[in-house]
């Protein structure tokens, strides 16, 4: 069953989870109890809402902090800015998702070629190694769409240097089957474990490790039997430079004066973390999260995204009591706004990736004739430009940006 989409059941995880979002949550945050029917109580499980945008960073920081002090929360709010992180990061350096993409597509098309390869690859993806944990890890992806963060962390590190698969096969593994698949988060964690963003540092999965961390689970602690424990880190001759931000203007309500249309869409599914300063006159919705990958995308992931943004498309048709259309794969987006008499259209912010990739072909000839207005969250703004490398950067600016963002829990 694909897991509810909508904003409701966001907001009601979050009051569900405030509570252990302090203290708790530093002390238990590492240990994977396995899925919970009710969620699991150490960590939040936000994170597909967030991809999505069903729910923002700041709605979520401002409720931790006016229910914990910040030093309580700040393991927690930590972990949120390294996905706000790794976003800037990206922005500041798109060529490794450029890269990552054609050496993705270079490795399913080894692959294709290499019969050894491709039965690896299967009892890999489909939890057949030996390795106890890693096949647990693959049919729990496969089947819940989620996977908590040092089982991503063990994960990667058992596909690149226990089986020696090819790290972008794996990081596309993940894209296609997580309901929170993030070009940015997934890419630049994928390249963590390998030892290509922090040049030379990689991670190596530990069986007792990963015993210790998975004690809690119903069936008990995960084996890992063989792993490499002294692999080298991967290296690669690209030395990805950072190219300057060009971020858009901030949006007042005198750009959005005449009558405009709201794109949502994978990473911006509803309207109210936009908080527009004027209502739309139509909204237009677009998900495309076949554009993840060449490969299949799992059930759970699409049926996430699809039911984020259509849900996302008839609250706000609700809320500004406006008409909805939905914009396919493959339709011309001028065409659609031609037909509605509506000229202009609000794009929430296209981070690099592939939503980005399959929308703004078409978007771009309507931002040069002017009819674009770019929408882009204050955080995201105030933080990206400290994410020039690695997120000690962010992690000094925490406080300053939190003040300047207004995200003070009420104090
Ligand atoms: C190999 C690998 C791949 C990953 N791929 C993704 C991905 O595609 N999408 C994604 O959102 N996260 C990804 N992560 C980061 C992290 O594992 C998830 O964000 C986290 O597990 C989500 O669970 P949660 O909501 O319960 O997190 P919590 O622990 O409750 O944290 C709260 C929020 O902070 C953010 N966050 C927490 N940890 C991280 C982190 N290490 N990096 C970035 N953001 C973080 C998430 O938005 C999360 O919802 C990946 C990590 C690894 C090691």
């Amino acid at each position: 069953m694909t897991p509810n989409s909508t904003r409701a059941a966001a907001l009601a995880r979050l009051a569900q989870f405030l509570p252990a979002a302090g203290r708790r949550y530093a002390e238990t945050r590492n240990a994977d109890d396995g899925p919970a029917s009710g969620g699991r109580s150490n960590v939040s499980e936000l994170s597909p809402w967030l991809h999505a945008g069903v729910i923002g960073e700041p709605e979520v920081l401002e409720a931790v902090l006016g229910q914990h002090s910040p030093r309580a929360a700040e393991k927690f709010i930590a972990e949120v800015f390294w996905r706000i992180y790794f976003k800037g990061y990206l922005e500041q350096r798109p060529a490794i998702w450029d890269d990552y993409c054609t050496g993705r597509d270079g490795a399913l098309a080894a692959m294709a070629r290499n019969a050894g390869l491709q039965r690896a690859y299967a009892e890999a993806t489909e939890g057949r190694t030996g390795i106890e944990a890693f096949d647990a890890w693959a049919q729990e992806l496969a089947e819940t769409g989620y996977l908590h963060n040092h089982a991503r962390m063990w994960f990667a590190s058992i596909w690149i240097f226990t089986l020696k698969l090819n790290w972008r096969l794996g990081a596309d593994f993940f894209l296609r089957h997580l309901m929170d698949g993030d070009a940015a988060s997934n890419t630049l964690s994928w390249r963590w474990v390998a030892g290509l963003h922090t040049k030379g540092k990689h991670y190596l999965a530990r069986a007792d490790n990963i015993a210790r961390y998975t004690s809690g689970r119903p069936g008990g602690a995960l084996r890992a039997d063989g792993l490499a424990e002294d692999a080298e880190p991967l290296s690669e001759p690209q030395d990805y430079g950072r190219q300057k931000l060009d971020l858009p203007a901030l949006v007042s309500a005198g750009d959005l004066a005449e009558p405009f249309a709201l794109l949502l869409h994978d990473e911006a599914a509803h309207h109210a973390p936009l908080a527009l300063p004027t209502a739309p006159a139509m909204v237009v919705a677009a998900a495309r999260p076949t554009a993840r990958s060449p490969g299949a995308v799992g059930a759970v992931a699409s049926g996430f995204a699809n039911g984020a943004v259509a849900g996302g498309m008839a609250e706000a048709a609700t809320a500004f009591g406006c008409p909805a259309t939905e914009w396919r794969a493959g339709e011309s987006l001028a065409a659609l706004l031609d037909e509605t008499g509506v000229s202009r259209i609000a794009v929430p912010y296209l981070p690099t990736g592939w939503t980005r990739d399959a929308l703004m072909s078409d978007i771009a000839p309507l931002a040069a004739q002017g009819r674009v207005v770019t929408i882009l969250g204050n955080l995201d703004r105030a933080t990206w430009p400290h994410a020039k490398a690695g997120f000690f950067g962010v992690a000094k600016a925490i406080d300053g940006v939190l003040a300047e963002c207004g995200i003070t829990g009420g104090a």
